[in-house]
């Protein structure tokens, strides 16, 4: 197991026993949260994409019900002037009287037209088929229809112009356009304009007010539908009564041009022109890059390039696909794709007309509120995110330090007794700290008590060594006293006794040599009686001196007594131990002086023999001294 420092572990272990488990926890709880975020934003987007769709799908069909409300209020009017007007056929009488002949005159081209009409009905008549005076009484006696093609106009604000044309080609509108005559040329036929066979019998056998389809005004009205309606009398087809309306005034009535979600209106026709356009998707369904131009007044200007108009014919083709498809099938409502922007259409039917008014809105207007709250809630996660990361340094920066102060608290108190540890052989006590921590505090006190405990075990181990030693001394030196000749510090005549007692039971044993000398100081009584005691003393000691100086280590020197000495020489033959006595005596004779006197000594020999013991080796060695002293003394003699 690798070891590491104690702070490293109680980090580790807190970041394992807590901040793990916290870092997962708090991981799926943010994953919850984005994950909740995510569904419910979801759910609000489908539902505000259905409310949306209803609320569009109802406000287009309001649209379409209005405008149908607004066609057949039209519808209605035109009724009443074909009434009128036929009333007023009806009522023709035979002969016309001229009221003012200068009200009407010939155009330079041919002909008959009113000048000035001023607020009243212009008046045109085509010189097809010439114009007689028949054809200006006619003309004259048209001027019956001004109030009430003038009423009709002013009656309803979408009616642009009302007008009469009679089979032969004279028109009667409001209001009057000064320039008839070249507007519509000197020889016009109103029976081969395109609108004029929705009249006769054979297109019109109910001989009702029918609307023509939408089309461009060539007198700059821009779309214009017409309730074209035909006016009989007698049976005879006297001519068609006509009220114009912009289209572009009828869908400022009914086009609310602030729906909600900033969507935006258009209206077709049956065959995809489109009549009415919100200047907001004109961009969206390149209506702008077609025409080039303000559409609006392109409308207005153009008459022959309808095509351009036409949104089943221009654009891309996935447009035109998807609103051919849409109009085709009666579609309600549909999500249409234009550059990578998803827009939601819807479209409510005219009756009237089999127009479509169609809304149109840019799906992310539908959840921009979604959106903005998601994209909120996204940031406060994001901030929450933030302030965890925030907390995990501080935490960790917390757990480490915590972990530094918790090992310093736990690790001073072990080196302290670490450090007693190495220094509890010197016996000194220690006072430790308490920690707070029981288990180390406990320890502490325990390893105190066991330290206390060891050094009295110790103090008494070192009493009573102490002792044993004193009293081994004391026997030590008791028994060396006791073995010592206190003058000389030679062993003593009992010390000698025990050796020689041994070295006699050695020589028996292994039958090894052993031989004793026994030397006497000459006339030493005479040495005390000249010199006294402590000169006597001090030739005694003298002469142990040159003994022990001249001898070897395993040879022993006693004093036997009084002057007398004995050297116990182990594995020493007679003959060698008599060379020795000689070497000795000589040294004597020839050193030892007191006040110029010299000091001899005498010897005795004796080697042992088998069966010897302390008192015969010695007794013979006597003998040989005694015979030394009787020769003359200064001598060596052997024991027999
Ligand atoms: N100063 C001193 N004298 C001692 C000691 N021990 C013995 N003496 C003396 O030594 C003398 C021995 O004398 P003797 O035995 O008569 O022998 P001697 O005078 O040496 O004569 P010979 O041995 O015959 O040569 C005595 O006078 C003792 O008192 C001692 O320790 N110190």
């Amino acid at each position: 197991m690798t070891s590491m420092p104690l702070s490293k572990l109680i980090q580790r272990s807190y970041v394992r026993s807590v901040l793990i488990p916290l870092l997962i926890v708090e991981s799926a709880l943010v994953g919850m949260y984005f994950t909740v975020i995510f569904l419910i934003t979801d759910q609000q987007m489908a539902l505000a994409l259905t409310q949306a769709t209803e609320n569009l799908k109802t406000i287009t069909q309001q649209q379409a019900r209005l405008l149908d409300v607004n066609l057949q209020e039209v519808s209605r009017n035109a009724s009443q002037l074909q009434r009128q007007l036929e009333y007023l056929y009806q009522q023709r009488p035979k002969e016309v009287s001229f009221q003012d002949l200068n009200t009407y005159q010939f155009h330079s081209n041919g002909a008959l037209y009113r000048p000035a009409p001023g607020d009243g009905s212009a008046l045109y008549y085509s010189s097809l088929h010439g114009i007689d005076d028949s054809r200006i009484k006619k003309a004259h006696w048209s001027e019956q229809m001004e109030p009430l093609i003038k009423g009709i106009t002013q009656i309803n604000p979408v009616i642009a112009q009302s007008y009469f044309n009679s089979w032969d080609s004279m028109v009667r509108l409001y209001p009057p356009l000064n320039n008839l005559p070249v507007l519509l040329g000197p020889v016009m036929d109103i029976r081969q304009q395109p609108f004029y066979y929705l009249a006769d019998v054979q297109h019109n056998p109910e001989k009702i007010p029918v609307w023509t389809d939408a089309y461009l005004d060539p007198f700059g009205m821009g779309w214009i539908i017409t309730a074209m309606a035909p006016i009989y009398a007698s049976q005879k087809l006297e001519g068609v009564a006509g009220i114009d309306v912009a289209i572009s005034k009828l869908a400022e009535q009914v086009i609310d041009h602030d729906l909600p979600w900033q969507a935006s209106s258009l209206m077709l026709d049956q065959q995809g022109n489109i009549l009415a356009i919100d200047p907001d998707i004109n961009a969206t369904l390149g209506v702008d890059v077609i025409a080039g131009q303000d559409f609006t007044d392109l409308m207005k200007k153009s008459v022959d390039r309808k095509d351009e108009f036409n949104l089943l014919s221009f654009r891309s083709s996935s447009i035109n696909l998807f609103f051919s498809e849409f109009l085709n099938n009666g579609q309600q409502s549909e999500s249409l794709e234009i550059d990578n922007r998803k827009y939601l259409v819807l479209s409510a039917r005219v009756d009237s007309t089999g127009w479509q008014v169609i809304a149109m809105v840019d799906e992310s207007n539908l959840f921009s509120e979604a959106l903005a709250v998601e994209a909120r809630t996204i940031r406060i996660g994001f901030i929450a995110i933030g302030a965890l990361l925030l907390l995990y340094i501080v935490f960790i920066y917390a757990a480490k330090k915590r972990a530094r102060q918790l090992s310093a608290k736990i690790a001073r108190p072990i080196q302290s007794l670490s450090r007693l540890t190495s220094d509890i052989e010197t016996g000194h006590e220690f006072r430790l700290e308490t920690t707070g921590i029981n288990e180390i505090d406990q320890l502490q006190e325990n390893f105190q008590l066991m330290t206390v405990q060891l050094n009295e075990r110790q103090q008494h181990l070192l009493e009573s060594k102490l002792e044993g030693r004193v009293q081994q001394e004391r026997a030590n030196l008791m028994k060396q006293l006791s073995e010592t000749d206190s003058l000389t510090s030679l062993s003593n005549r009992r010390k000698l006794d025990d050796i020689l007692a041994s070295e006699i039971g050695r020589a028996s044993r292994y039958d090894s040599p052993l031989s004793v000398i026994l030397g006497d100081i000459d006339h030493f009584k005479r040495v005390n009686d000249k010199f006294g005691h402590i000169k006597g003393d001090k030739v005694i000691t003298r002469v142990a001196e040159l003994l022990k100086q001249h001898t070897r280590d395993t040879d022993t020197v006693g004093r036997w007594g009084g002057e007398e000495f004995l050297l116990i020489c182990p594995g020493i033959e007679q003959n060698s131990a008599t060379e020795l006595a000689e070497k000795i005596r000589t040294v004597i004779a020839s050193e030892l002086k007191v006040d110029k006197i010299k000091i001899t000594a005498s010897f005795g020999i004796a080697a042992y023999k088998h069966q010897d013991t302390v008192d015969s080796l010695v007794s013979r060695a006597d003998k040989a001294l005694y015979n030394s002293k009787q020769s003359g003394r200064n001598q060596v003699s052997v024991a027999r």
